[in-house]
């Protein structure tokens, strides 16, 4: 069997923190590709504030040149919210001869128990968890951890830092910022 992570996220805009827990597991869990799985809404929290096309676009940059990841554009196909069990379901009909592992950060190991189908998705996926500041791996489900340095990043921040005029070089591929620059997003 075929051995792919999936890292779902809202990826608005896609950063290192992203890149570096996608291929830290890839070498870890010896993984064969890591997918990346921009979402059309995400479950949780109010929505992106990029449209689809740009969100999956940056991802595009991000990922280029790393030929074990590549992008999955099955959420942004579905209308409404993004459930992973729709996905998986999904993913796993495609793909008979694949076995999935859904790659997650602290925040989400700590939401899964409100996960849509949770204990269903449980059975089709085992969920990969890394540590993010400020929230705990402990889950009642299990979900198997692998190290790495805890990456202080996340789009917040970035969007944060761009409607303030500041500068977000190395935190986000350079492709990312270039294409954020050319297409004028998140500015104040
Ligand atoms: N710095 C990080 N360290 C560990 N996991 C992360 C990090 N940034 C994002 N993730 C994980 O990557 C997935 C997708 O994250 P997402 O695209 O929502 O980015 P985010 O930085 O959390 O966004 P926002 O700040 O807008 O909420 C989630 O499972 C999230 O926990
Ligand atoms: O299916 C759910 O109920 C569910 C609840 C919260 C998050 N997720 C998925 O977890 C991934 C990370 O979510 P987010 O909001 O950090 O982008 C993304 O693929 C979401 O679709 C999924």
């Amino acid at each position: 069997m075929k051995r792919v992570g999936i890292l779902g996220g809202t990826f608005d805009p896609p950063h290192i923190g992203h890149l570096i827990i996608a291929e830290e597991v890839y070498h870890q869990l010896d993984l064969d590709e890591v997918w990346f799985l921009p979402s059309n809404q995400p479950p949780h929290k109010s929505g992106a504030t990029v449209d689809n096309q740009n969100r999956l676009e940056m991802v595009k940059a991000a990922i280029a040149g790393n030929p074990h990841f590549s992008v999955s554009d099955i959420e942004l196909q579905r209308e409404g919210k993004s459930y992973t069990y729709d996905t998986i379901k999904q993913l796993k009909q495609l793909n008979p001869d694949i076995e999935f592992y859904f790659i997650i950060g602290g925040d989400m190991v700590e939401y899964l128990p409100k996960w849509h189908e949770i204990k269903k998705l449980m059975e089709m996926t085992q969920f990969v968890g890394v540590k993010r500041s400020g929230y705990q791996l402990n889950s009642p489900y299990p979900v198997e951890e692998v190290e790495m340095p805890i990456i202080e990043v996340s789009s917040t921040m970035i969007r944060k830092r761009l409607g303030q005029g500041r500068e977000i070089r190395y935190l986000t591929a350079d492709g990312v910022i270039d294409y954020i620059k050319e297409h004028q997003l998140y500015e104040a």
